[in-house]
């Protein structure tokens, strides 16, 4: 979609007259349409996303979302942004509502790294789990903003700043799994490469499996501090249960001070994702 494109949809949409809700429902990966999500709320239009580029990068640009929500009367549907519609957002703004501060959040929040690490069993390369992922629809249309823990930091972002820490994006310490020389390709040739992962990874099983631990990619906050990356667990650590595709989340605050609040459950695929931007939609209606 071109910026003109973009530009005929606010046109379109004011174009109606007065026919009730309107509402731009954005399930791109694209920076482009995430850059309009303020100017579309400051005019009146709502905006419902599985995209975390609105929320997840700048601050100044979750600032501005916020705003613009302000000036335009209008709602932001983010559901599907964290946890594929995993009632974690809303959670954290229900505790807050009620005058809960939140204290620290940690949690496996990566659907398709969640995929891999409960499938990859050091024998069969990882690239090739890694396929099959994208092939499910579990990861990223380009695979190395999951790997690279991009996705995760947005997705952080997303989590901290909803918990009332505004965070800038380069507050996150991330540890990425992507070799440079695969950073570097252009988007096309970044399949034939993807075995550059396999003997990395291969040591790393080797390693956690001789202690008995799993590999769990994760994101931490605490006393205003986030990280997200790769570690080796108990295997009755909390955090290194679940299955499939499953996020596993745990919130610590007021409430919630020595036992956290856990949600888990599938947060990647194309199925959650659809129903979390309905519930968004509707709510808007
Ligand atoms: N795959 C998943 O499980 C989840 C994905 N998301 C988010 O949903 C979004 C889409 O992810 P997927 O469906 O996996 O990717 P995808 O690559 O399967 O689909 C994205 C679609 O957006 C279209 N697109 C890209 N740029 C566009 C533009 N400028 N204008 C109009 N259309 C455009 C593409 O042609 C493609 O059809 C991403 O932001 C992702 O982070 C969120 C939660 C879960
Ligand atoms: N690529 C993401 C999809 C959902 O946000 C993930 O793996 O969790």
């Amino acid at each position: 979609m071109t910026p003109s494109d973009l530009d005929s949809i606010a046109r379109a949409l004011t174009a109606t007259g007065d026919v009730g809700a309107r509402i731009v429902i954005d399930a791109t990966a694209s920076d482009a349409v995430a850059a309009r999500h303020a100017e579309w709320l400051a005019q009146g239009i709502h905006v419902v996303t599985a995209c975390k580029l609105g929320q997840g990068t700048a601050l100044q640009r979750w600032r501005e979302i916020h705003a613009a929500c302000e000036e335009g009367r209008t709602r932001y549907g983010d559901s599907a942004t964290v946890g594929a519609g995993l009632p974690l957002l809303r959670t954290l703004r229900a505790l807050r509502a009620g005058g809960d501060r939140i204290h620290a959040i940690a949690g496996v929040l990566s659907g398709s790294l969640a995929w891999l690490f409960n499938h990859y069993d050091g024998l069969r390369p990882f690239s090739g789990f890694l396929r099959d992922a994208r092939a499910a629809g579990y990861t990223e249309p380009d695979p190395r903003d999951d790997l690279s823990g991009e996705d995760l930091r947005r997705k952080l972002l997303i989590l901290a700043r909803t918990a009332g820490f505004e965070l800038e994006a380069d507050a996150v310490a991330v540890q990425s799994l992507v070799p440079s020389a695969l950073a570097g390709l252009p988007v096309e040739h970044v399949d034939g490469a993807l075995p550059m992962l396999d003997g990395p990874l291969r040591a790393q099983f080797a390693q956690a499996w001789k202690r008995g631990e799993r590999l769990r990619f994760v994101a931490r906050l605490e006393a205003g501090h986030a990280q997200v990356g790769l570690e080796s667990l108990p295997a009755d650590d909390p955090l290194a249960g679940g299955s499939g595709i499953d996020n596993r989340v745990a919130i610590w605050s007021d409430r919630y001070r020595n036992q956290p609040l856990v949600i888990q459950g599938p947060g990647a695929g194309a199925e959650v994702t659809a129903a979390a931007l309905l519930d968004d939609v509707l709510a808007l209606l």
